[in-house]
Parts: C-alpha cells; structure tokens; sequence
C-alpha cells in the first residue's frame, strides 16, 4: 500500500477491520458528494435567480452608442477590451485606407474638373493605388457589409457648390461575431481560411510601405483647398490621418484613444455580454444591446424592449448644424429631440431608468469656438450665449422637460454631459451609471 493515502491504512488491520473501514469511507465520500451536489444546485438555483441587467444603448446613427460598450469595457471589463485589440486593429487600418481611397477619388474628380492636377499629386496618386487593394482584403476580414452610399452627415452650410459624397463606412451586421471570428483567423493555422491572415499581413506590410506617402498626400496644400471647397471628412478620419504615420507602420498596436475612434457602423442590433470584472459589481452579468441607429435601423428596436432595466440614450449636440445622411431635410439635432420623444414615451420601456448622455461636448465647443451660431439652427435659443455650457444646459432642460411630460409613469432620469472620447471625462460618468445600474440590481434583489 503505498505510503502517501490518508488515512493511512493501519498495520495491524484485519479483514474485519478493513471491511468496517471501507464502509466508512464509502459512507464519508457520500455524504460529501451529496454536499457537493447540493451546493451545485444552490449556485444553479442562485445564477438562474440573479436578474440579469439588460442595458439597451439608444439614439440616432453617429451618437456614439457603440462608443459607450467600448468605454464599458474598458472600465468594466478590461482583459475583454485587451483582447479585442488585435480586431480593432485591422477595423482601424480599413478606416484609414478607406479614407485614403476617398481623398484619392476626390482628389482625382476635383483635379480634372477645375484644373488642379500638379504632378507631384499625380505622382502620390499612382503611388497610392495599391491602397485599393488593402482596402478590399481588410474588408472581407472582417466579413464587412457592402458599404453604404448613405454614410455621412452633412454639414449645413450655403458655402460650397461642390460637394463630393462622403467617405463611405465600414459596417459590419450586429451578431456577426466578428471580433471572434478574427480571433479565431489569427489563431488558426492554415485550418479553413488560410488565405486570410496571409492576405491581412500582405495589406499590412503595403499600408507600412504607402505610410510615408500617405503622410505627404494628407499635408498638401491641395488637400486644405478641398477642405475649404467642402470636401468632407468625419472628425475620425482627420484623427487616422493626422496619425498616419504611426497608424500605418507594421508594428502597431492600437492604443485605448485609437480603439475608441475607429468607426465601425453598427446594422441590426449587437448583443455583448459582460462579466464584470472590477469592485462591488464584480462577477454580475449585465447584457448590453447596441443597435443601428439610422432611420432604416429603427424598427428594429422594439423587440428589444422587453424587461429592458436601463436605456442609455445618447444624442450628440455637435449635430445641430448637420443633416442626417439618411434624409438631407431632416436637421441632426431634431431628430435626435423628436427620437428621444418617443423612446420616452414608449409604454414596454415605462419601468426602465433612463440615462441620458449629452454627448460629443468636444465638437459642440469647437464649432460654437470657430463662431457657428447656435441661435442660427436652433431658433428658440435666440439671444443666449452662444457657448457650450450655455447650449448644453438648454438641451439638458428641453429633454428633461420632454421625458417629464411624455413618460407614461415617473421614473428616474440621469442625465450627463459626455465627450465619449475622453477617458478621463468618461470615468466619473461610468462610475455614476455603474452605481445607479447597482441600485437596480439591488432594488430587484430585495424584491426577489
Ligand atoms: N469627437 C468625438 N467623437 C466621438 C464622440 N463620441 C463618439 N465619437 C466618434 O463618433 C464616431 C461614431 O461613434 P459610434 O459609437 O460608432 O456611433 P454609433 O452611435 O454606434 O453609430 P451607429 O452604429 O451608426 O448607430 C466614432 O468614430 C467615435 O469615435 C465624442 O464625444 N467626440
Ligand atoms: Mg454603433
């Protein structure tokens, strides 16, 4: 018998003894096993009782809803947003060479129209050609949907006569697990698809080869002539260009302010689920339904509705000198008012509490700083101030109104001035939204 069982087996054991012995210990391991299945049970009974926290993520498309899952991550749950990082990578490179593309078609339509063809940009156009190329394997990467033509908002301004369409989007369809399926690919070796990371490395190595070029395109003078001719580019694609350089090189890694500017349009509604990993919500499960905000979008909201205990509702105030890219007669501004009139009112989201974030704060200041006037979109805010804090202020009073008479019951409203953009900005906001969401948690708990 060998010397390390416990109990050791005593010498002088006869077979009586041994018999009695064995008994016990079958008898021991029983009661044990029965302890453990009973304690199992328990922590079935328990996970099957703890209410899982529903969180949906509204507001029109642009607002910033898939910005605030990232943030959640991030502050919640951060060995997830790590993980995500090689994906974001390759989203952040097809939004860069897809920019690129784009300035390129402008740049080739505006050169011929009025004579601004000079070689050296010829030269940076041929240069640039393969870029093409590492757009389209980027986007079957990540198994993207078929650009939409209808991407952009568009300033209102009377200014330019000549406005090129806007930088198409990448999109990808919400549950098309794609940031699973790039772990996968980068993970598999040679399985099914063994093309695919070859083709992604190939496009990686072009954009690192095209950096130099890319960086010499985005500072010519002819670029700030389209600019000021109303080229249009999204704050992110000026934020990728102006860090090409970095961006492009073939050993980069996405820093937390890259991941939290690469635009991915969301279609369909994406589910995440969350184990939170930090303080006293640690453990819980809360579950996260960002949706596709465009027109064409919405419809497909309501099905969600359902046991929702949170509605973050975002609505960028930079919007109010912009149209929507879906309808050109609709303001920004007022559409995302007239949105957040009805998710108010909607009677399945009654016992929800509302959250709501006043975001883009930045752009809003920069364009009131560059002597937009607010007062010129916005005509019952004649006379004020034209500054941030005076804007946001008026917008916080006018949705907390319309939540007050168009809720179907009282319930809670929190609302908060966001730059979703800005990490330390967004920390004393997650903490505030964690500790309501808490508050749920722990109101359900009580009930139960
Ligand atoms: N400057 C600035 N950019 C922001 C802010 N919030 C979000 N963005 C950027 O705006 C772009 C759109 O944000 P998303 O989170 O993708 O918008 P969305 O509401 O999910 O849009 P859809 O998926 O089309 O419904 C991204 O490039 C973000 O980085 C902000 O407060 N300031
Ligand atoms: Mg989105």
């Amino acid at each position: 018998m060998s010397s390390n069982v416990w109990p050791p087996v005593p010498t002088n054991e006869n077979a009586n003894d041994r018999e009695a012995r064995l008994a016990a210990e079958r008898e021991a391991k029983r009661i044990s096993d029965e302890i453990d299945r009973a304690l199992e049970q328990e922590r079935q009974e328990l996970r099957k009782r703890r209410p899982q926290t529903k969180i949906l993520l509204l507001g029109q498309a642009e607002s910033g809803k898939s910005t605030m899952i990232k943030h959640f991550q991030l502050f919640f749950c951060p060995s997830q947003f790590a993980a995500e990082t090689e994906a974001w990578r390759t989203v952040i490179h097809l939004n860069l060479a897809r920019f690129v593309n784009h300035v390129l078609q402008v740049l080739s339509t505006a050169g011929s129209a009025s004579g601004k063809s000079d070689p050296n940009v010829r030269m940076l156009q041929m240069r640039l050609s393969p870029l093409k190329q590492v757009e389209l394997i980027l986007s079957r990467a990540i198994n993207e949907e078929s650009p939409s033509q209808l991407s952009s908002p568009t300033e209102e301004t009377s200014k330019p006569t000549w406005r090129p369409r806007a930088a198409p989007e990448v999109s990808i369809r919400g549950g098309s697990g794609w940031k699973t399926l790039m772990r996968r690919r980068k993970g598999s070796t040679a399985a099914k698809s063994p093309s695919i990371p070859d083709e992604v490395e190939d496009a990686r190595q072009i954009l690192d080869a095209c950096k130099d070029d890319i960086v010499a395109l985005w500072q010519s003078s002819i670029l700030r002539t389209l600019e000021e001719e109303g080229m249009d580019l999204h704050h992110h694609a000026r934020y990728f260009l102006d860090n090409a350089a970095r961006v492009a090189n073939l050993s980069y890694t996405p820093t937390t302010d890259d991941i939290l500017r690469a635009r991915l349009r969301t279609l369909g509604v994406e589910e995440y689920r969350m184990t939170m990993e930090t303080a006293a919500e640690k453990g819980s499960d809360w579950v996260f339904y960002d949706v596709g905000g465009s027109r064409n979008q919405r419809a497909a909201w309501a099905s969600y509705f359902d046991d929702v205990n949170a509605v973050i509702f975002l609505c960028p105030m930079s919007g109010f000198n912009q149209r929507l890219s879906e309808d050109g007669s609709v303001n920004r501004l007022f559409d995302s008012m007239e949105l957040w009139e009805t998710v108010c009112k909607s009677k399945l989201l009654a016992n929800a509490m509302f959250i709501l974030l006043l975001n883009k704060a930045d752009i809003l200041y920069a364009k009131l700083k560059a002597g937009i006037k607010f007062e010129d979109y916005v005509a019952s805010y004649h006379g004020r101030p034209n500054k941030a804090e005076y804007v946001a202020d008026y917008l916080r009073e006018q949705m907390i109104l319309t939540h007050r008479m168009c809720s179907p019951k009282r319930r809670q409203l929190h609302a908060h001035v966001t730059c979703a953009i800005d990490t330390t900005v967004m920390g004393a906001v997650l903490n505030s939204i964690r500790d309501c969401i808490l508050v749920i948690i722990l109101q359900q708990t009580t009930l139960l």
